[in-house]
């Protein structure tokens, strides 16, 4: 493992060159990685797997939309695409994809399986921490690992195709075998991972749900609506609203603070831009930092947990979700955005 400093700490990461891909084969050789659920994780890590050359199979819910999916994805019925059932029996790693409330519903089906020796995989800590609300308590005798990529299993996909690696997160729970690491580490590789960070399944996800209730999603979808309503009720139009708050942002500025942070972006911009941005980092910091710590004691005491799981478990709720999506795609300001890109891409 590598010592890397961040910002001042020394962290350990373990990286593709001390870790190759030969090697993870290796570690895996004898394993039958059976990746359970085939929604948005599913296929970048079975798919990315499969191109790495190790023994991948798919279990998926028969006649529902993510089955049609393996096929088209070239899984084959009764070859590498099973029921759930049958793939957790033939699986010696049992890699846990499916939603985090679906993982509950399908856990006594997932644990009469897991025979001593097999390795538990998750992608989440979600399961064993709130074990309180998931009752997902795996045997003694099976090794319990996570590997969680940071960012959406479509990303992971891509970059993979196009030569690169998301980096994720890797923790280990439960070392029956004593190779519970390295098998972890090894799945990192497999997925298609670019450096791994060593971390244990509660920080992974109280930071996870953190990550995404806030700056990742929640809070840049909420702050977005806020300034697009601010400028329309201001008299603005709707391009000149959304240009000033998405288009600029996804297109321009948030790329150069990808390129080389933050200061780099800032420098980029005129003296004048700076000014009020440093003179209002301030404020936005002060007026969200309550919601925030809101939002990570919400997490910490398990009432996120229990909404998801409260909706998740809720009959129809994927087509309510669908619903709220639907409204969002519906706005004003997103519609305007469906314009703007098609502006964007015939002016390429
Ligand atoms: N979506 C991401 O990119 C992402 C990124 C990092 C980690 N994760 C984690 O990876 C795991 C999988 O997430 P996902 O977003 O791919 O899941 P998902 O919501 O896309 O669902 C995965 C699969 O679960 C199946 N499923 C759900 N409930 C079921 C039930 N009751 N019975 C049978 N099948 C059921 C669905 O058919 C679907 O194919 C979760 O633990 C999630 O937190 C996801
Ligand atoms: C892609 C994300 C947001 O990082 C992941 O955590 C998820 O739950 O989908
Ligand atoms: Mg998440
Ligand atoms: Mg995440």
């Amino acid at each position: 493992m590598a010592t890397i400093n961040f910002g001042g700490v020394d962290e350990t990461v373990v990286t593709r060159e001390e870790f190759p891909l030969s090697k993870a084969l290796d570690v895996l050789k004898d394993e039958v990685i059976a990746v359970i659920g085939y929604g948005v994780q599913g296929p970048g890590q079975a798919l990315n797997m499969k191109d790495n050359g190790f023994n991948v199979i798919v279990g998926q819910r028969k006649d529902s939309p993510s089955w049609e999916k393996a096929l088209e994805d070239g899984w084959v019925e009764g070859e590498t695409l099973f029921s759930i059932e049958e793939a957790a029996e033939r699986g010696t790693i049992i890699a846990n994809l499916l939603s985090d409330a679906g993982q509950i519903a399908l856990w006594p089906t997932i644990k009469e399986r897991l025979k001593p020796g097999k390795t538990l995989y998750f992608s989440h800590g979600f399961g064993i921490t709130f074990k309180e609300q998931t009752s997902i308590v795996p045997p003694k005798d099976v090794d319990v690992i996570l590997v969680a990529p940071k960012g959406s299993g479509t990303s992971l996909r891509r970059l993979f195709v196009s030569g690169g690696g998301l980096n994720s997160s890797f923790a280990v729970f439960q070392d029956a075998s004593g190779k519970a690491y390295e098998k972890a580490v090894a799945m990192g590789i497999g997925v298609g991972s670019g450096y791994l960070f060593e971390t244990d399944f509660k920080k992974e996800v109280y930071s996870d749900l953190t990550g995404e209730r806030g700056v990742l999603m929640g809070a840049l979808a909420g702050i977005i609506e806020a300034q697009y309503q601010v400028l329309r009720e201001r008299g603005h139009s709707p391009s000149e609203a959304f240009n000033e708050t998405v288009e600029e942002l996804t297109q321009s500025l948030v790329p150069l603070v990808g390129e080389n942070g933050m200061d780099w972006m800032y420098a980029n911009c005129s003296v004048t831009a700076q000014r009020g941005a440093l003179d209002w980092k301030g404020k936005f910091k002060e007026a969200t930092l309550p919601v925030l710590n809101d939002l990570y004691d919400s997490v910490e005491s398990g009432k996120e947990a229990a909404r998801t799981i409260q909706r998740g478990s809720t009959p129809g709720y994927r087509k309510e979700l669908e619903a709220e999506l639907k409204e969002l795609r519906e706005s004003e300001l997103w519609q305007t955005g469906a314009t703007v890109r098609k502006l964007r891409s015939r002016s390429k």
